[in-house]
This record gives structure tokens, C-alpha cells and sequence, in this order.
């Protein structure tokens, strides 16, 4: 688990260190400038290949002559804050890496920032800086025709929508040609704590490097499509305690073998007993695809709630699981009269009007952690605070985007409006107002996954970069994830960690299938997530 910074997160552990005196502003630009070659070269070894300090690279035999003679030329767009100064670094790097380098600067010399300002000048010992403007962006073929565009446009202090064709830059400016395009903390126009384009248009990167940390532009929203792939240099900032008062995201890896692996000598009651209530006739597949992600996931009994009527269609499909007549609201009551049934799962096929009847029942007792999904949330969308008033801190809800409007139309309302200033409004933002107004764990589904804490601890579980699962965009996948959720809460996970966990998991199991996945597949895939991490 690594923490995800906003802007303001980021400028305060800068301002921290170099106010502390460990290190200057103009040594993390140094770095931050360093940190950016290197990753160049790592990402296109071509790139490096022959490279010499202070000289031009001799062409070596193995690189194709028509490749080797478009290496090396690189166009840094520099712009008027600290993100210009690390492309004025980087422009120096090149050259003395071999480059034929063209500056361009956007905005006014006089007015950068004191140590954009000193590598500016640096820069200018080496070479010319042209201006950079609407028309050089579009009309200028001596950049398009380049190897490599450096954007150092903005990073974390873009504000407004940039008045530059941004676009352009992703424009294939000779046929046969074709360059990559690095983006310095941001690509220019992306938000970095939402992820969200600013106004039209932002740089489309192949490579994103940014600095100490992932921000969260690079993982909500826009972002991993905006970032290419995104590199994070270290460039010796220590790691700090919280500032700003609010907590920062934490980005989920991998589980931790030890919450997931069971201990010797255990029982089956030891590790929970779940209760996944299922819908009427036809409609009892969901139910069983959650109940089977949570007895996979390792809850010690999972029984399924079924409706009189729909019993003999059950128990033909399973084995394992058990099956307990549910009708009306009082057999609910009555089957949790057993304190061992310790999580409960309503909503997967549920049917609305049974989600009204029986929703109630189950959040009664605050002592057992009740998962929320699916219908269980639709039945609440002409009254979404009758709802939040019976929830509690074991409650979880795992609206996608079309519950989330229903349950908080205001906050998704909020968050579908264009973004025209930076820092925009992001899904972690609405996330957190969610959670703090329904007192309980919200985990917004989406490729990036948020799970908000009412008290504002929040997660990101992404299937984004190199965990991408396309294929999970199945029916059903939504059921097993809440039947995740539910099999660890059943064992007595605390409601943020099951939701994070499970979120993760699910896109483990995605990606272990791979092409072909459907949601029936994704419980059958965990024994192998599980070896894999060790357990
Ligand atoms: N502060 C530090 O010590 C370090 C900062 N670093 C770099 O500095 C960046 C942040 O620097 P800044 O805070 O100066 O922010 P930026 O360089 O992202 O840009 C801020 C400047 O752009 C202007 N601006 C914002 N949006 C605009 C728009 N749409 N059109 C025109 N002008 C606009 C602002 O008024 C301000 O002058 C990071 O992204 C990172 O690249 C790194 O060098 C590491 C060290
Ligand atoms: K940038």
C-alpha cells in the first residue's frame, strides 16, 4: 500500500523538506529533471543507446539507418511554473546526453518562479528558447518532426483550461514518422487530483514520470488514458506524516498474505457464517454467483436466502452452499436470530420490493456487517436518507455509477459537470461526501475503484495500467464482488479492508483468466490468486 497525493498534499511534503533544510528547491528540480532522462531511457533503451555526456552519440551499427537517423531530436515545451523548470533541466540533460534539443517557452521569461527561473537560464547558455504559442503549436513542423516531445507545460498548478491545441501534439506529423510524447509530473490539461480534463483537451502521453509519489489525476478518471504508462522517480523526499489535516488515498497492492491465509486447528464457524439473500424465480443466479465468490473467498459456511417458491431451483445448482427458505420478513428475523450468521448480503437479483421488505430486517443488528448492492440500493432511490438512517459502521455499499446517481444524485451530479478549473472535483472527493453521508463504507465500482470511510480514509483498487481487466466488464461480476466483500467481512475482516481486499482480488482473478471471463469464473480463479500471493 503506497499513498496517492493530491496537488496540495504534494506542494506541502516540497515546501516541508525544503524548509527543513534537508534539501533545496532547486536540488528536487535537478532530480525531479534526472529522474525524467532516466526513465526515458529505461522506456526506450534506443533512446540511450551510444549516449555520451556533453557529445553527439555515434550511430551504432546495430540500429537500422532509417531508425538512427531520426533518434536524438527532442522538443521540450517548457510553461510558466516549476513543471517549466524541470523541462529546462531536462532539455539539458539531452544535449549533454548527445540530443539536438529545441526549447519552447509558454509565457513570459521575466515572470517564472525563482528556480524555473535559474534553469532557464542555464538552458539558454546552451541553446535558443523560442515562444511558444497557438500558432508555433500548430503550424511548427521543426517540433512535430522530432523523436521525442518533452510536455512541461503544467503539473500540479494547472488551474484553468490551457489555451493551446493540445491535441496537435498526438498528430502524426509525417507519414512513416512517429514520435513519443513524455509528460513531466502531468500530462498538460489532466487535473491532478481528479484525473479530469480540464476544459477541451490535454496532452495524450506515452510516458508519464512524476515524482515521490502516484497523484491522483494518474489513477481516477482520464488519467490512465492521458498517462500512457506513468514511472515514479524518487527524488529523496522523505516519507511525512499527514498534512493538511486530511488523509490522504492509499493505493492498493497486493493483499497482504497474512489478513487471507486461515490458521491451523480452526473450525468452520471460525471463520463466519454469511447469509446471501436471492431473488425469485429466474432471478436467483446473482445470488448464487455471490454466494459462491464468498464461500471461495474462505467464509466457513455460506447459506443462500431463498424465497419458498424458488427452493428446488436452487438446490439443484449447488453443493457446497446452503439453502434456507426466506420469504416474507419474518423468516428473516427469525434465521437471524442466529448470532453465527455474522455478514449478510442483500441485493444481487434481489428484486426491489423484497430489497424494501427485508433490508430493514437485516440492518438491525448492528453487531453483523450487512453488504449492500445492486437492488438493495435502487429499492432506496426515492428515499435514500431512510436508508442511511438504519445503516451502521459495518455496512457496506457497492454502488456502480448508475446506483451512486440514484443514492446520491446531488454529489453524482456534481461530478458529471465539466471540469473548468483545477483542482476539479474527483471521484474520491465524491466518494468521501458519500461515505460520511450514509455512515458507511461506500466502494464506487469502476476501473478505479474507490472505497471511502466516513471519517474520509479512503483506497483506490484500479484495474487500470498493468492490471487492466477489460474482461470484467461481464454480467455478474458485480454479484461476486459483493459476495468478496461478504465472505471477508463473514470472517471478520473490518468493512474498508474487505472492500479494498475484494476489490483487488476480483481483479486478480479477472486477469488470471483472462480473455473469455465470465462472472462464474471469477470465484473459480481465486485458488490460483491465492497461490499466487503465497497463501
Ligand atoms: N515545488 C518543487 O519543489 C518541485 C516542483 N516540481 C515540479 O513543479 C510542478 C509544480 O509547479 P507549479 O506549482 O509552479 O505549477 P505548474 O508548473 O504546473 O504551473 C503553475 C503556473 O501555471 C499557471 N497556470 C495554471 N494553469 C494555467 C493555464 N491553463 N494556462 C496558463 N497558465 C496556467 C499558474 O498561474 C502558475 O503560474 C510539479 O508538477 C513538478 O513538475 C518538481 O520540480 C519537483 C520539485
Ligand atoms: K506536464
Amino acid at each position: 500500500m503506497t499513498e496517492v497525493l493530491t496537488a496540495e498534499q504534494m506542494r506541502a511534503i516540497e515546501q516541508a523538506a525544503i524548509k527543513s533544510g534537508a534539501v533545496s528547491g532547486l536540488e528536487l528540480m535537478e532530480r525531479a529533471g534526472r529522474g525524467v532522462v532516466e526513465a526515458i531511457c529505461d522506456k526506450w533503451p534506443e533512446f540511450s543507446v551510444g549516449s555520451v555526456a556533453g557529445g553527439a552519440a555515434p550511430r551504432p551499427a546495430a540500429v537500422p539507418r532509417d531508425i538512427s537517423e531520426k533518434l536524438k531530436r527532442a522538443a521540450v515545451l517548457c510553461g510558466p511554473g516549476n513543471n517549466g523548470g524541470d523541462g529546462f533541466v531536462v532539455a539539458r540533460l539531452l544535449k549533454e546526453r548527445g540530443w539536438a534539443v529545441k526549447v519552447f517557452l509558454y509565457g513570459d521569461a521575466a515572470k517564472l518562479p525563482a528556480d524555473a527561473k535559474v534553469n532557464y537560464q542555464r538552458w539558454c547558455e546552451l541553446g535558443a528558447v523560442q515562444a511558444l504559442s497557438t500558432v508555433t503549436f500548430e503550424g511548427d513542423q521543426i517540433w512535430l518532426l522530432t523523436d521525442l516531445v518533452v510536455d512541461a507545460l503544467f503539473g500540479t498548478g494547472l488551474t484553468r483550461a490551457v489555451d493551446l491545441p493540445l491535441v496537435a501534439l498526438d498528430a502524426e506529423p509525417a507519414v512513416g514518422h512517429t514520435h513519443q510524447v513524455v509528460a513531466i509530473d502531468l500530462p498538460s490539461g489532466l487535473c491532478s487530483d481528479s484525473g479530469r480534463v480540464i476544459g477541451e483537451g490535454a496532452v495524450q502521453a506515452d510516458l508519464t514520470v512524476t515524482f515521490h509519489r502516484r497523484k491522483c489525476g494518474h489513477v481516477l478518471a482520464d488519467g490512465p488514458e492521458y498517462c500512457g504508462s506513468v514511472v515514479i522517480k524518487d527524488i529523496g523526499l522523505a516519507p511525512t506524516a499527514e498534512v493538511g489535516g486530511q488523509s490522504r488515498p492509499v493505493w492498493r497492492d497486493a493483499p497482504d498474505a497474512g489478513v487471507l491465509a486461515k490458521g491451523q486447528g480452526a473450525h468452520k464457524f471460525t471463520h463466519g457464517h454469511a447469509l446471501i439473500l436471492s431473488g425469485g424465480a429466474g432471478r436467483t443466479g446473482a445470488a448464487r454467483l455471490a454466494a459462491r465468490g464468498a464461500l471461495r473467498i474462505g467464509a466457513g459456511l455460506v447459506t443462500l436466502g431463498v424465497p419458498p417458491s424458488v427452493q428446488m431451483e436452487v438446490a439443484c445448482q449447488i453443493t457446497a452452499l446452503m439453502l434456507q427458505r426466506v420469504g416474507e420478513a419474518g423468516a428473516l428475523r427469525e434465521i437471524l436470530s442466529d448470532d453465527r450468521i455474522n455478514a449478510v448480503c442483500l441485493g444481487p437479483g434481489l428484486g426491489q420490493e423484497r430489497a424494501r421488505e427485508l433490508v430493514p430486517i437485516a440492518l438491525q443488528n448492528h453487531e453483523r456487517a450487512v453488504v449492500l448492492d445492486a437492488d438493495a440500493l435502487s429499492a432506496f432511490g426515492d428515499d435514500p436518507q431512510a436508508l442511511f438512517d438504519m445503516l451502521h459502521n459495518k455496512c457496506v455499499l457497492t454502488p456502480h455509477g448508475g446506483e451512486f446517481a440514484r443514492l446520491f444524485p446531488d454529489i453524482a451530479q456534481r461530478l458529471a459537470e465539466p471540469a473548468l478549473c483545477g483542482p476539479a472535483y474527483s471521484k474520491l472527493d465524491a466518494t468521501r461526501e458519500a461515505a460520511r453521508r450514509a455512515g458507511a463504507t461506500v466502494l464506487f465500482k469502476g476501473a478505479d475503484t474507490v472505497i471511502a470511510e466516513p471519517d474520509g480514509a479512503c483506497s483506490v483498487s484500479a484495474a487500470i495500467y498493468d492490471r487492466s481487466a477489460p474482461w470484467l466488464a461481464t454480467a455478474g461480476a458485480g454479484d461476486v464482488l459483493a459476495g468478496f466483500i461478504t465472505g471477508l467481512l463473514a470472517r471478520g475482516v473490518a468493512p474498508h479492508e474487505a472492500a479494498a481486499t475484494a476489490a483487488w482480488l476480483h481483479v486478480g482473478c479477472a486477469r488470471s483468466f483472462g480473455a473469455g471471463l465470465i462472472a462464474e469464473d471469477l470465484p473459480e480463479q481465486l485458488p490460483k490468486v491465492f497461490s499466487d500471493l503465497g497463501i
